[in-house]
């Protein structure tokens, strides 16, 4: 039996650089992840490979120097830059004779610190339980301390196989809970859409200053610090703009690179509020030397996740960092803002913020007068649910004549969505 070492809060860092581009990682963020999991990095062991090598991940020799690294800086966690493997982890813990950690295993951490509403919770456990179900390897019990004992396993069964049971239980749990929480809000989504509100997502990398700006913008008190993900679970509030009247913003969870797949699916429900925006804020640290490799990166994602259609309003913040900058607003060839250059800290640029909002938003909504036949009931119906319509009237056939104003997204929801073709029913006058 092979017990795991507690994880502590001083920690070697080891970060590989491989002659391959796709799994470079980038140490400065691993710091920043580290600080944000409050972990204190005592040292860091740099390498480069070609390859990973099965039993350490890094040759011998590093591993060698890791584990002295370990000694002389009496750290009690090693964190790695990369995915490591189940048994690849157990081997360095016995070379170093300390808890080791891989990304996925920091990050989660991270997000177990940060969830703070029932559904953030319950996402970070399925995603933890997730994680460990990979790693549970003959040898290596890691549910020892959670186990009742007595009166758990079941006939026959070994440890592995108890551990196993009882972690496919939990997680079906979960998972029932999961879709529970998540109905909920759907209608309550349903209910905001019905309130013809239309919803503004902040996204972007993480530290792009998100939750600054979301403060600034609502005059709220939301968490915002320098630490990574400091956001888990979205934030809404109810904002008045000019000409437009009332919005929803959302404060996301920040984008990273390499996030490992598993997570992304785990946390695709605090992103919810981005599939069903109206407009997103891209918030981008043009400080950042890395911003452009950023904006690639968050723009990825949001593919992922099916919002690349939605329309973005680009905020380049931080410019209080940078040399002759001033506030101000981009615009493209038709007159509509594509870039807000501000800084969300110093409020510098604010009004303009403002100001394109409401220009881009008064934008993203449409009027039409449709005439709809008496067959297209369904559609109809649609119409109803959306509560949309200004006014309407029976043309002397039957057909219904209306006049709907509602967010392009939702119109284009619509056509996607509905038999008729809506293009085909838009009239010019509602009289004709
Ligand atoms: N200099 C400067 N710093 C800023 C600006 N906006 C935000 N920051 C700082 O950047 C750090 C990160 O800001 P957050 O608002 O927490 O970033 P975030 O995008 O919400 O980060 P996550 O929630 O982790 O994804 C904080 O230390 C902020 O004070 C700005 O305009 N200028
Ligand atoms: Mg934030």
């Amino acid at each position: 039996m092979f017990d795991r070492y507690e994880a502590g809060e001083q920690a070697v860092l080891v970060h590989i650089d491989f002659s391959d581009d796709s799994s470079k990682e980038d140490l400065l963020e691993l710091q920043l992840l580290a600080t944000s999991a409050g972990v204190n990095a005592v040292d860091v062991v740099t390498g480069s490979r070609s390859a990973p090598h099965t039993r350490y991940f890094v040759g011998s020799g590093k591993a060698e120097e890791i584990a002295n690294t370990v000694r002389a800086s009496e750290a009690d966690v090693v964190i790695f830059n990369h995915s490591l493997s189940p048994s690849q982890e157990r081997n360095l813990e016995q070379l170093c004779k300390c808890r080791v950690l891989d990304r996925t295993g920091l990050i989660l951490d991270i997000f177990a610190q940060r969830a703070r509403t029932h559904e953030g919770k319950l996402q970070v456990e399925l995603a933890q339980l997730k994680h460990i179900s990979t790693r549970l390897i003959r040898g290596w019990t890691h549910l020892e301390r959670q186990k009742g004992g007595i009166g758990l396993r079941g006939p026959g069964e070994t440890q592995l196989e108890t551990d196993r049971r009882l972690l496919r239980a939990r997680i079906k749990s979960i998972q029932a809970r999961l879709r529970k929480v998540q109905k909920q809000r759907e209608q309550g989504r349903r209910a905001r859409i019905r309130a013809e509100i239309p919803t503004l997502a902040l996204v972007g990398y993480t530290n792009a200053g998100k939750s600054t700006l979301f403060n600034t913008i609502t005059q709220s008190d939301v968490y915002a610090a320098d630490q990574l993900f400091a956001t888990l679970d979205p934030t809404l509030r109810r904002i008045e703009l000019q000409d437009v009247g009332p919005a929803i913003l959302a404060d996301t969870v920040g984008f990273i690179r390499h996030l490992p797949h598993d997570l992304v699916a785990a946390f695709k429900a605090t992103l919810q509020e981005t599939q069903q925006a109206d407009l997103l804020l891209h918030v981008v640290d043009y400080s950042d030397e890395q911003f452009r490799e950023n904006i690639d990166q968050v723009n990825e994602v949001l593919d992922e996740i099916d919002s690349d259609e939605i329309p973005q309003l680009m905020i380049c913040n931080k410019i209080d960092r940078m040399d002759g900058v001033e506030p101000r607003i981009d615009r493209d060839e038709n007159g509509l803002p594509t870039r807000v250059w501000m800084s969300a800290q110093q409020g510098l640029g604010t009004e303009l913020l403002f100001e394109a909002l409401s220009e881009c938003l008064a934008q993203n909504m449409v009027r039409h007068q449709l005439r709809i036949p008496p067959q297209e009931g369904k559609l109809r119906g649609d119409l109803f649910n959306l509560n949309c319509i200004s006014e309407e009237s029976y043309a002397d056939n039957g057909d219904w004549l209306v006049e709907i104003h509602m967010p392009f997204a939702d119109w284009q929801r619509l056509a996607k969505h509905s038999e008729a073709d809506l293009d085909a029913l838009i009239i010019e006058n509602i009289e004709a």
